[in-house]
């Protein structure tokens, strides 16, 4: 594909996003315009595996983003690895919500989108990978309404081992959408995808993340919650008695009894027919249109808590229980942010 970089549409941990035009479109094998996703050395082996991985997953399902390719260039002298992508005019599900204002979606969209983003998960986890990275800011949302699943530079396959109990804590994805089971265990299988499509649920029907912060709380109290005790994330009280009650599957805290993704696409909170009428109505209720100068950042304020690919505490140490575990993870000792060989963290 011959295609010229524009503006910046979105930055994430390793790379840029621009959007680019195509020139050779004649043949209709490629669309106008992609979005590129572009990083040095540093994140080129992100952008592999994410390219291994969407090339796996293959291009019939309409619920994940489409990969078009990849190359290389050399751009001010330095050699930049490009990721070419199905271009989401209206930006992430992310990047939308934030426009609201602390409101959410209606919630006959919100079920829409659940549906949608539960067929890709589907489609995810019968080929044998987990996403491990869901949330707002990877789902994308086109121009006809309909939203994808995107950003898989940390998807992998599900039987893989990431790390072991005994070597600390991992952290792959968003500290807010994390799974108990990926706090105390460090596992990472399609189950985590279906707790942390629940975390998504929550922020796209309130505007609010599903834990709420509160004030003192720091990044291992948040984990102590998650990953000890009985407390779950909030549950809309607003929300349908079917929405609540999809929810209680997905935050289930112990993962073999969580529901399945192949599950929830028959809970009736997903499995009605909407009427269409309310849809388009909707949609021109929620149309804010995606403007490239407004270039989407990812979190940096410390309680938006920024994503890591993995960090690893290098403990060999054995723990009777997680609150033991999560315990031993506290300590005065001011952290060092910075890149190692080992460490792949901070922005
Ligand atoms: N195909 C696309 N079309 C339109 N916008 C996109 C596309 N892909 C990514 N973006 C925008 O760029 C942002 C960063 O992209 P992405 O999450 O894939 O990068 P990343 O480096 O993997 O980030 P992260 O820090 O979340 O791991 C997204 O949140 C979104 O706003």
């Amino acid at each position: 594909m011959e295609w010229v970089r524009g503006e910046p549409i979105g930055y994430g941990t390793f790379s840029t996003v621009s959007l680019a035009t195509v020139s050779n479109t004649d043949s209709g094998e490629f669309p106008p315009f992609v979005a590129v996703k572009s990083a040095d050395s540093y994140g080129a082996a992100s952008l592999a595996n994410e390219k291994s991985v969407l090339d796996k997953l293959g291009d019939d399902c309409n619920e994940i983003v489409r990969c078009y390719g990849a190359d290389r260039t050399v751009e001010n002298g330095e050699e930049m690895h490009n990721l070419l992508l199905e271009y989401a005019s209206r930006g992430s599900l992310a990047n939308n919500i934030k426009k609201l204002n602390g409101e959410g979606l209606p919630e006959s969209t919100v079920r829409r989108h659940t549906g949608s983003v539960l067929r890709g998960l589907r489609h995810i986890h019968a080929n044998g990978f987990a996403h491990c990275d869901l949330k707002l800011g990877n789902i994308l949302l086109f121009g006809d309404g309909s939203v994808k699943i995107a950003d898989f530079g940390l998807a992998k396959r599900t039987g893989d081992v990431t790390a072991s109990n005994d070597d600390g804590l991992q952290i792959r994805g968003t500290p807010l959408y994390m799974a108990p089971e990926s706090v105390n265990d460090n596992e990472y299988g399609s189950e985590a995808d279906v707790w942390a499509l629940g975390c998504a649920v929550v922020e796209m029907f309130s505007g609010k993340t599903a834990w709420s912060l509160k004030e003192g709380s720091n990044f291992m109290s948040l984990l102590m919650r998650i990953g000890v005790g009985d407390e779950l994330p909030m549950i809309p009280e607003d929300l349908s008695e079917d929405g609540r009650d999809f929810l209680s599957k997905c935050f289930v805290k112990d993962p073999k009894k969580r529901w399945t993704a192949e599950m929830l696409l028959d809970h009736p909170f997903v499995a009605v027919d909407l009427d269409h009428g309310d849809l388009e109505y909707e949609e021109e209720e929620f149309a804010v249109q995606f403007k490239t100068e407004e270039v989407s950042t990812s979190p940096r304020c410390p309680f938006e808590f920024p994503d890591w690919v993995s960090v690893s505490s290098g403990s060999q140490t054995q723990f009777d229980s997680p609150e033991e575990r999560v315990t031993s993870l506290l300590t005065d000792l001011i952290p060092e942010w910075s890149v190692t060989d080992n460490w792949v963290t901070v922005r």
